[in-house]
C-alpha cells in the first residue's frame, strides 16, 4: 500500500504557521496582512475556490478584501481596479482568479499587478526570478507540491523527476522548483514521442495535464512518488443507473496506488495546498512590503 499524502493535514500545518506569522505581523505593525481577491463573472468552480480562499484567509488572521465584478467587465475597468489595489497600502497580496471571461486579456492583467503584490507568482518578474533561482513569490500549486514531496521524501537531490504538462501555472514553475531542489528534470507534453516511456523513468512523477485519469500504472516506475495536480469533473453511471458527478485527478488512483511508494489523492491532495500556499505568499509579500516601506 502506498503512503497517501494527505493535503488536508499538510495544508493545516502550513496554515497554522501562517496564523502565528500573521499574529506576529499584527503585533509588530498594528495591521493585518491584506489579501485582495478579484473574481470576474460567475464560473461555479471559481466561486467555490474564491469562497475557500476568503475563508482560509479569515481563519488565518489575514484581512481579505473581495471584489466581485460582472461577467461583462471591461479590460479598462479591471485595470483600474488592479491599479487601485497596487496603490493601496492595506493590500499586500492581489489575486485575480483565473480563468477570466474570454473577452479579457489574462496576460495583460497579470502583468498589471505589482510584482511585489503578485501572490500567485504569475507576473513575468516573478517567473524570471524563479527561473534564475532568485527570491520571488512562487506559484502556489507547485509550491504546495514541493512541500508535500519534501515532507514524504526529505532531500530530493539527484532524483529524476518527470513533469507531465507544461502550463505556465503548474508545469513550468514545477520543473523550475524541482531543478532548484537538485533533481534531474524531464518535462513531457503533447508533442513528446512516447511520453509513457519517459514517465516510467521518474522517481517522482507530477501529473498536470488536465485529462481525467490519463496516467495509469504503466506510466509509473515501481516505488515512485506520484503528485496529482489534476482536478477533473467526470460523469459516471452510478449503481442505481443514474449519472453521478465525480472529481478525479489526472492519475488513475486505484491503478497507480499499488505500484507507487506515495501518492496524493484527488480531492484532498494538491488542491488544499494551493490555497494554503496563497496565504503563505501573502505573509511573504506583507513582510517584504513592510520592510521596503521602512516603517
Ligand atoms: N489566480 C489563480 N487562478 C487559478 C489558480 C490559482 O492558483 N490562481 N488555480 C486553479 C484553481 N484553484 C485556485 O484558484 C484551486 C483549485 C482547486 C482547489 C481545491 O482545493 N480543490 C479541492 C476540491 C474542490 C472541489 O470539491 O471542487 C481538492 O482538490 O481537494 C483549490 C484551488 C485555477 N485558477
Ligand atoms: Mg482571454
Amino acid at each position: 500500500m502506498a503512503i497517501r499524502i494527505d493535503g488536508k493535514v499538510i495544508s493545516a500545518q502550513v496554515l497554522d504557521g501562517v496564523a502565528s506569522d500573521a499574529a506576529a505581523f499584527l503585533d509588530s505593525y498594528g495591521i493585518k496582512p491584506g489579501l485582495a481577491v478579484v473574481l470576474v463573472g460567475e464560473d461555479p468552480a471559481s466561486q467555490v475556490y474564491v469562497r475557500n480562499k476568503i475563508a482560509r484567509a479569515t481563519e488565518s488572521g489575514l484581512n481579505s478584501i473581495e471584489h466581485r465584478l460582472p461577467m461583462d467587465t471591461t479590460q479598462d475597468t479591471l485595470n483600474q481596479l488592479v491599479a487601485d489595489l497596487n496603490a493601496d497600502p492595506a493590500v499586500h497580496g492581489i489575486l485575480v482568479q483565473l480563468p477570466l471571461p474570454a473577452h479579457l486579456d489574462e496576460e495583460q492583467i497579470i502583468a498589471a499587478i505589482s510584482p511585489e503584490k503578485d501572490v500567485d507568482g504569475f507576473h513575468p518578474v516573478n517567473v524570471g526570478a524563479l527561473s534564475v533561482g532568485k527570491e520571488s513569490l512562487v506559484p502556489c500549486t507547485p509550491q504546495g507540491c514541493m512541500i508535500m514531496l519534501e515532507q514524504v521524501l526529505g532531500d530530493l537531490s539527484g532524483k529524476h523527476a518527470v513533469v507531465v504538462g507544461r502550463s505556465n501555472i503548474v508545469g513550468k514553475p514545477m520543473a523550475a522548483l524541482l531543478l532548484q531542489a537538485n533533481c534531474s528534470v524531464t518535462i513531457v507534453h503533447s508533442r513528446t514521442p512516447n511520453p509513457q516511456a519517459l514517465a516510467q523513468q521518474g522517481d517522482i512523477l507530477v501529473a498536470a495535464v488536465g485529462r481525467p485519469e490519463m496516467i495509469g500504472a504503466d506510466w509509473i516506475k515501481p516505488g515512485a512518488t506520484v503528485i496529482d495536480v489534476g482536478i477533473n469533473v467526470i460523469e459516471r453511471v452510478g449503481p442505481s443507473g443514474g449519472t453521478q458527478r465525480k472529481l478525479v485527478g489526472d492519475v488513475d488512483y486505484a491503478a497507480v496506488e499499488p505500484v507507487a511508494y506515495a501518492i496524493t489523492p484527488v480531492p484532498g491532495g494538491v488542491g488544499p495546498m494551493t490555497i494554503a500556499c496563497l496565504m503563505k505568499n501573502t505573509l511573504v509579500a506583507a513582510r517584504r512590503l513592510q520592510q521596503m516601506s521602512g516603517v
